[in-house]
């Protein structure tokens, strides 16, 4: 199993923000993991990685391609971030330094990291920019982030993600700050990508439908409890948990006379 977290728990002094959750991801699989905002979902990603907040304490067990990440020594899960698992966010502007630019910020790990030049650094991503559908990709690399919209710049990075030609993408929440058609075109992208490089991928959204729609098993998360977990084509014609009806009911609708967006 490329990823399986076995009833993690993580606290921190103030709140017990994951209270025992499982879950796995196969290579060449995607997998949903919804819920509302401040349910778990990107701290449960970030255990992939390791990465805690401060003064956390975590139990249970993270392995990553079988190598048990809580109790690795600390080369070993620099090893994992650097090779084995990447991480893609919502907002690309963020990932990418403002001033400087892309060329230099996305070529960062394979030189420091991996070790290439950076020639041969630069080469790769600009492969990698055509691979995921970027134009004129010399000139890209010679651009600053505020020049690019926010579709081209989600490719930059799920570009310089997969430079590293890991295993594992988690993609947190990867398309929501895009709009509907450049959503839709970054999610052909990755389903694309997953197969060629037969990923696993964690995919973390709050939206249920597209969960269901994209991904092979979707897993419900509520206040740091995993509630439901379902295939995708099959979580709304038998939601095991209310919350997951809830969920498949909350849809944004037209706007009301007074403006408002409601939801039924
Ligand atoms: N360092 C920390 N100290 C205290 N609480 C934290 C810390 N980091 C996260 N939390 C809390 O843990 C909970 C889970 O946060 P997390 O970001 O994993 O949720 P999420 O489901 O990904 O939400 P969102 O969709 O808003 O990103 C939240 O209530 C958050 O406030």
């Amino acid at each position: 199993m490329l990823l399986e977290i076995e009833d993690l728990t993580l606290r921190v002094p103030t709140v017990e923000i994951l209270r025992g959750i499982s879950l796995q991801v196969a290579t060449g699989e995607t997998v949903g993991l919804v819920g509302e905002s401040g349910s778990g979902k990107s701290t449960t990603a970030r255990a992939a990685l390791r990465l805690f907040p401060d003064e956390a304490q975590a139990g249970g067990r993270v392995s990553v391609g079988g190598v048990d990440v809580l109790s690795a020594a600390d080369a070993t899960v620099q090893k994992i971030r650097a090779n084995d698992a990447a991480m893609i966010f919502q907002a690309p502007r963020t990932a990418l330094n403002p001033v400087r630019r892309i060329g230099d910020s996305a070529t960062e790990r394979l030189v420091q990291v991996h070790g290439l030049t950076k020639k041969a650094a630069r080469s790769k991503l600009l492969t990698l920019f055509e691979h995921v559908g970027l134009r004129d990709p010399e000139s890209l690399l010679r651009k600053y982030p505020h020049q690019l919209s926010g579709g081209m710049l989600q490719r930059v990075v799920i570009a310089a993600a997969l430079s590293i030609d890991p295993k594992l993408l988690l993609a947190d929440e990867a398309t929501s700050a895009l709009d509907v058609t450049t959503q839709a075109e970054v999610l052909a992208l990755l389903k694309r990508l997953r197969g060629e490089r037969d990923l696993g991928v964690l995919f973390i959204t709050h939206d249920l439908h597209l969960a269901a729609a994209y991904c092979d098993r979707v897993y419900v998360m509520r206040e740091g409890l995993i509630v439901d977990h379902q295939p995708g084509a099959t979580i709304f014609e038998n939601p095991a948990n209310e919350y997951t009806r809830q969920l498949s009911e909350a849809v944004p609708t037209l706007p009301e006379q007074d403006g408002e967006v409601v939801t039924r």
